[in-house]
């Protein structure tokens, strides 16, 4: 059978240890073992099936996704599952719901921004479940404007209480998650009014819905704001629409890590930025980009599977047709998307550890990595979210017209994905912030003051104006010293530019917006950098295992030459490299790719993943896909009855009318 043979053949070609691989993309070995083992929990849970998603209705669709929440809920209390394997469980369960919100958000935000206090009130509540919440910020008129949200909390001295008002209908909050159908409770972003004063956005803990019949209370109007993009996908989500009628909250439920209002209706600033205020968005932010891996690695592994099975043309001397996987074109689309979601691993990883060593130092009352943290965050959720839904539908492509039905896996997927281009912040909102950084960056150099983290190579700003690029030969781009003074002379010289350009504008916010599409390029180029360099970085590190650390070399050394062939305008015309350099890379491309050929399989066999977890016929383990489709297809509901519903009404009558023309 083709996809048995074909699959084990190509498996047995590989020449690395895939089990160390595992353990590397895992990120530990202990990793590793929580992952393998949850995931197979999830797998053999019937509770957990997910193949006839795409067919159900969405009031079908979200009352199967409440009854998986309640299931895992149970599972993880039963097993007394840790943090960790509770994270994973609902990884594989792979179905955004309430639960996401409460987790990533609500807990979060009480964590971050409410005192010790209110953390000791509401969180062992959140933690039981006994209350869930979610993160009510944007409204109908106001997403990405934090600083224009409308809704008003204005302070009563009289009952020492605030008053949640919606005072127009833009200032419905809109699109929070679990927020429509399921949380009793919500942190609402609003205007903080005292005495007429208004005191601009603070976050606040509301009751929405009674804990005993969960009718919403009163003054509260609240509901689903109806079917997203695609089947299944992100429609097991709540997403809500809510109003308040001068709700009101005791005081004490203003978030008051940042700012306190007293009894007596004073506002005192803590030592605590005011910029904490938008702290959940950088925890999530940090999250969103290891899962940008996630997404992408599965899309890879479904698309580079099917690519070993499917054949097409070229007739070979034993009959059979050449694996589409060969075709040189197939492999410049395909391996890229491999090596981006390895490189987008391992920028998670260390953006992970960025995060705790900000959090670690915010504890402590050290706010000065904070800026850097945020401009990380935002870039990088950036630019990984928009190649990963890129890299989606690259792989839906790839797979040819198998790749457009709902049982490859891959329509769902991007259904669902696609949204995190625009939440968590719209992907170019994001990368301004981090084109104001770079631009104070860059004003700031030969001011005294050293440039930081990711930052650090423009302290170089005479060497990286000036440089050279040394490649005579292709096989000059293999060393890592050579791609990174190219990126980071791209992305020097491209900031520098915009500096110089801005500087010529009398009203700079004039220029900004001005100049702001030159302004989201460099700061792509200024990301992508922090990607090749942390992929160089961990190749540094002890790398065990036949073979590992070759593959991932072979990786790291196609994403960045990859990037360098996909963004050649930037690296020319900032006089980086020369139009020779540049065929010299692609050639070295090229011999990439053929290196990673007899490992691909092995490489998306690395990420680990169940076939539940992947569902799609095209990128099962066993590659066999074509008994597999056809299969499929008859269990369509459309294939219950061989003559279809509605035949009588409305084919038969055209038949009919054919017929009647045709005799006259
Ligand atoms: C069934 C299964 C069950 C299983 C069960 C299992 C059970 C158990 C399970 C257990 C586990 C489950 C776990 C699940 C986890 C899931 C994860 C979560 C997923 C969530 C999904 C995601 C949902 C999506 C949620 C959302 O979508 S939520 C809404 C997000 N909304 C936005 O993102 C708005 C964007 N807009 C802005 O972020 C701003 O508005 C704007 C543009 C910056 C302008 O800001 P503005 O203040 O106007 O102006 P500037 O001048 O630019 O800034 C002023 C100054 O502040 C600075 N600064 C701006 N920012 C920031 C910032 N952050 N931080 C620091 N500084 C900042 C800036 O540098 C400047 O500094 P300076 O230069 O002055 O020094
Ligand atoms: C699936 C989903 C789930 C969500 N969950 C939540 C949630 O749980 N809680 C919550 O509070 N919110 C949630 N949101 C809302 C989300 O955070 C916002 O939609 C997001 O921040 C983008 O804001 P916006 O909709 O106002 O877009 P807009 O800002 O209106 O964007 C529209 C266009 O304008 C452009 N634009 C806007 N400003 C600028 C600028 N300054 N310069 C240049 N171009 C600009 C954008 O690039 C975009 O092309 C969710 C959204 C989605 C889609």
């Amino acid at each position: 059978m083709a996809g048995f043979d074909d699959l084990a053949s190509e498996r047995s070609k590989a020449q690395f240890d895939v089990e160390e691989m595992k353990v590397i993309w895992a990120g530990s070995r202990h990793t590793l073992e929580v992952s393998d083992r949850i995931s197979r929990l999830v797998a053999n849970d019937p509770v957990f099936r997910k193949d006839t998603r795409t067919m159900l209705s969405r009031k079908d669709l979200f009352k199967n996704t409440l009854r998986k929440a309640a299931h895992a809920w149970k599972r993880i209390i039963e097993l007394r599952l840790s943090e960790e394997e509770a994270a994973e469980l609902r990884f594989y369960v792979d179905e955004p719901a309430f639960m996401d919100l409460h987790w990533g958000m609500f807990i979060p935000t009480i964590k971050g921004q409410g005192t010790e206090e209110q953390q000791q009130k509401w969180l062992p509540l959140a933690y039981k479940m006994k209350i869930i919440g979610c993160y009510a910020q944007t409204e109908l008129g106001h997403g990405s404007n934090v600083q224009g949200l409308e809704t008003t909390a204005t302070f009563d001295p009289q009952t020492d209480e605030f008053i949640i008002h919606s005072p127009t209908l833009t200032s419905s909050k809109w699109w929070p998650g679990g927020l429509g159908k399921v949380s009793t409770h919500a942190v609402v972003y609003g205007r903080l009014i005292i005495d007429s004063k208004d005191y601009g956005v603070n976050g606040f803990i509301v009751q929405l819905r009674s804990l005993d019949d969960h009718l919403p209370l009163p003054g509260i109007t609240i509901g689903d704001i109806g079917m997203k993009f695609g089947s299944g996908a992100y429609n097991t989500m709540d997403n809500g629409v809510l109003r308040f009628d001068h709700v009101r909250i005791p005081r004490d439920q203003m978030l008051m890590r940042v700012s306190q209002v007293t009894r007596e209706g004073k506002l005192v600033q803590s030592n605590v930025p005011w910029q904490l205020v938008y702290g959940t968005m950088v925890y999530v932010r940090q999250k969103i980009v290891s899962d940008a891996s996630c997404a992408l690695s599965r899309a890879v592994c479904i698309a580079t599977r099917y690519s070993a099975v499917r054949r097409q043309f070229g007739l070979q001397s034993n009959g059979i047709e050449t694996q589409v996987i060969d075709y040189k074109t197939q492999q410049s689309r395909l391996f890229p998307l491999l090596a981006s979601a390895y490189a987008f691993r391992f920028v998670g990883e260390w953006l992970k550890w960025l995060y705790m060593d900000v959090n670690q130092r915010l504890q402590a009352s050290d706010f000065s990595t904070l800026p850097e943290a945020h401009a990380c965050t935002a870039g990088l959720k950036s630019l990984t979210t928009s190649a990963t839904a890129d890299g989606i539908e690259e792989c839906r492509k790839l797979c040819g017209g198998h790749g457009y039905l709902c049982s490859s896996g891959l329509p769902e997927l991007f259904a669902v994905y696609i949204p995190a281009c625009t939440y968590e912040g719209d992907n170019i909102v994001l990368l301004l912030q981090v084109a104001r950084f770079l631009i104070k960056t860059v004003s700031q150099l030969g001011s005294g003051k050293e440039p930081v983290g990711t930052t650090v190579y423009m302290g170089r700003v005479e060497q990286l104006m000036q440089c050279h690029c040394a490649v005579q030969k292709a096989e000059d781009w293999l060393k890592p010293s050579v791609i990174l003074e190219a990126f980071e002379a791209r992305s020097m010289r491209m900031s520098v530019a915009s500096a110089q350009n801005l500087a010529k504008f009398d009203n700079q916010e004039e220029g900004f917006l001005e100049l702001s599409a030159d302004l989201v390029q460099a700061a792509v180029a200024h990301c992508q950098l922090i990607v090749v360099s942390k992929f160089i970085e961990k190749l540094q590190q002890d790398i065990p295992g036949k073979g590992v650390k070759g593959q991932l070399e072979a990786l790291c050394n196609i994403y960045a030459l990859f990037i360098l062939h996909k963004h050649l305008g930037d690296f020319l015309s900032t006089g980086c490299i020369t139009p020779k350099q540049a065929s010299l890379a692609n050639a070295q491309l090229r011999s990439l790719y053929s290196q990673v050929r007899p490992n691909a399989i092995a490489l998306v066999d690395a990420f680990n993943y169940t076939d539940h977890y992947l569902s799609s016929v095209l990128g099962r383990y066993d590659g066999n896909v074509y008994p597999k489709l056809y299969e499929e297809a008859w269990k369509d509901p459309l294939n219950d009855s061989v003559v279809p519903d509605g035949y009588q009404e409305y084919i038969q009558p055209i038949l009919k009318q054919q017929l009647r023309n045709a005799r006259l």
